[in-house]
This record gives C-alpha cells, sequence and structure tokens, in this order.
C-alpha cells in the first residue's frame, strides 16, 4: 500500500460521534482525510445487522471518495461486505490468519514492541499501528503510554514500512508524531468530536505534508 495513503487516518465508531457518524465521515472527507477505519465499539455500539447496515452506508461513502474502508477486528463483516482490508491487535486473530482470509485487501496491525512489529512484517501486515502514544480515554485497556520513541527505532530499522502513531493525538502534537518518522496519525476524538470535523481534517492534512 502506499504510505502516504495513511497521512490523516479517521477511526470512529457511532459512539464517538454526537452527530450521525455518515454526517461526520463525510464532513472528514471533505476535510481531507485519507482512510477511515470503522471501529464499532464501547457502550451503546451497534451490533448484527444494524451494524453491518452501517458499515455498508460509510462503506459506499469512502468508495465514492475513493478512500480505503477499514473494519476493525470483525474479519467476517469486513469479508461479507467486501471492505478494503482490517485492522487486528495482538489480541485479535493471528494476522498470518487474517492475511489469508483477506486475501488481497489491507491488513492493518497493531504493535507495542519491535518484536510485535517484525512478527507482523513476517505475516504480511500491510501497515501497522503503533501506540498509544499520548493518553487516551477513547480506549481504556491500553499498553503503557509509549510516546514516539518506538516510532523513530520502528523507522530506523525499516524506514519504507508504512507506520502510523495513534492514540491522544491532537491537532497540536500530529506535527510532532510526523517528526519522528509516522507515515500518517490515526485520530479519533480531535476529529469526531471537533465543532467542525472538515476543519480539524484539513488542518491535519495540512500538519501531514
Ligand atoms: N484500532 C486501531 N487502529 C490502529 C491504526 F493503525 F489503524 F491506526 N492502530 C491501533 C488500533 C488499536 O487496535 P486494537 O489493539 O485491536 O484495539 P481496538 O480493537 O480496541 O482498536
Ligand atoms: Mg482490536
Amino acid at each position: 500500500m502506499d504510505n502516504k495513503q495513511l497521512a490523516v487516518y479517521f477511526i470512529a465508531g457511532t459512539p464517538n460521534c454526537p452527530k450521525s457518524i455518515e454526517q461526520t465521515l463525510e464532513e472528514a472527507i471533505k476535510g481531507g482525510i485519507t482512510m477511515f477505519q470503522f471501529r464499532e465499539k464501547g457502550k451503546g455500539a451497534l451490533v448484527g445487522e444494524a451494524k453491518k447496515e452501517t458499515a455498508l452506508r460509510l462503506q459506499l461513502i469512502c468508495r465514492e471518495a475513493g478512500i480505503p474502508f477499514i473494519v476493525n477486528d470483525d474479519i467476517e463483516l469486513a469479508i461479507e461486505i467486501g471492505a478494503d482490508g482490517v485492522h487486528i491487535g495482538q489480541e485479535d486473530k493471528a494476522a498470518s490468519i487474517v492475511r489469508d482470509k483477506i486475501k488481497g485487501g489491507i491488513v492493518g496491525v497493531s504493535v507495542h514492541t519491535m518484536e510485535e512489529f517484525e512478527e507482523a512484517i513476517k505475516d504480511g501486515a500491510d501497515y501497522v499501528g503503533t501506540g498509544p502514544i499520548y493518553a487516551t480515554v477513547t480506549k481504556s485497556d491500553t499498553r503503557p503510554v509509549a510516546g514516539t520513541s518506538l516510532i523513530r527505532r520502528m523507522k530506523e530499522r525499516y524506514p519504507e514500512f508504512p507506520v502510523v502513531g495513534i492514540g491522544g493525538i491532537t491537532l497540536e502534537t500530529a506535527g510532532a508524531v510526523m517528526e519522528a518518522g509516522a507515515d500518517g496519525v490515526s485520530i479519533i476524538t480531535a476529529i469526531s468530536m471537533a465543532d467542525d470535523p472538515a476543519e480539524a481534517a484539513a488542518y491535519l492534512k495540512k500538519e501531514m505534508q
């Protein structure tokens, strides 16, 4: 995959969006996000048919905008609707199994150490997300806050492999994550809870250029 696709990687589920998630995604796309991950988790998250129908609507919005539509964790849903890819964590199915199931799709893996990073590469991951870079309230079960040092080490070791930072990244701190060598930033709250998600996305896009 093209590393630039990770530049402004918006992640959201219905619990993260005060407005409708469709409206929030459309505004974020207007602002210039480069990739979207549907992460339907947390209090009040949709399940079953409702989750699938929302995923299909969001996928259509991404298709029309020409940006990749990624599903978090739910490999079966991703395959069922023909998503562009999946993102899995260390606690989810092994990347090697997902790689086989998702054939030509994009497989993203969360990594927190160089060992996990090297294993993800061996398993055929197309990109990795590493963090939490800063403290975050969006995800309660995170590893300790990592800062940007691991991104630097990962890029020193594998300069070409696509790496995106995640966790508590704001408009004020996105520049530091890019300066550390990341190909992009993954953002939930700074876009989904912004008064103007399009403006927040546009600011981040400029920061990442
Ligand atoms: N969802 C994510 N997306 C990324 C991405 F690289 F896309 F930015 N990196 C990391 C995560 C965290 O993934 P995971 O560890 O499975 O936890 P959760 O399923 O709660 O999100
Ligand atoms: Mg997961």
